[in-house]
């Protein structure tokens, strides 16, 4: 099984909400919602890739030292096996804005089981809401 190596970040404001960000029509699990993130390239370090995504998806600057670990998901979809560390961010410079036509949302995180997500990232939400509550 290939294993795929993809990083995440929960973007956390200042009231405590969660930037989840909507997969493309066209895509693998289109239409479904996501922390925003994606593959790491080769030579990349997770955190360089992270921020790089950020960059690229929100036009927003985040420094290395303000992503901390939180969790990661580990979860076997029919083509490959998807290893995610999930990062927890909530200082950065910008405002959040889409580049790529995702439609982004500010969601609590008792809320996110409102917003049909990828099967591997539906563990990660009870660890969220025990970092900032429901
Ligand atoms: N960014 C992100 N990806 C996730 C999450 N949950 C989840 O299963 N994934 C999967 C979807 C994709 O297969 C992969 C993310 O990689 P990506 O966004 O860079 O790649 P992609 O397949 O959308 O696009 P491409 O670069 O292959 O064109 O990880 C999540 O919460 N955030
Ligand atoms: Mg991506």
């Amino acid at each position: 099984m290939r294993i795929v190596l993809v990083v995440a970040c929960a973007l956390i404001d200042p009231d405590g909400r969660i930037l989840i960000a909507r997969r493309p029509e066209g895509k693998n699990l289109a239409g479904l919602w996501e922390f925003p993130g994606g593959k790491i390239e080769p030579g990349e370090r997770p955190e360089q890739s992270l921020i790089r995504e950020l960059a690229e998806e929100l036009d927003i600057s985040v420094k290395e030292a303000c992503l901390a670990p939180l969790t990661f998901a580990s979860y076997a979809y029919e083509d490959f096996h998807l290893l995610m560390p999930l990062y927890v961010c909530r200082r950065w410079e910008g405002t959040p804005r889409s580049r790529e036509g995702q439609a982004l949302k500010w969601v609590r995180a008792g809320k996110l089981r409102d917003y049909p997500m990828p099967p591997a990232d539906e563990p990660l939400i009870p660890h969220l809401i025990g970092l900032v509550g429901a």
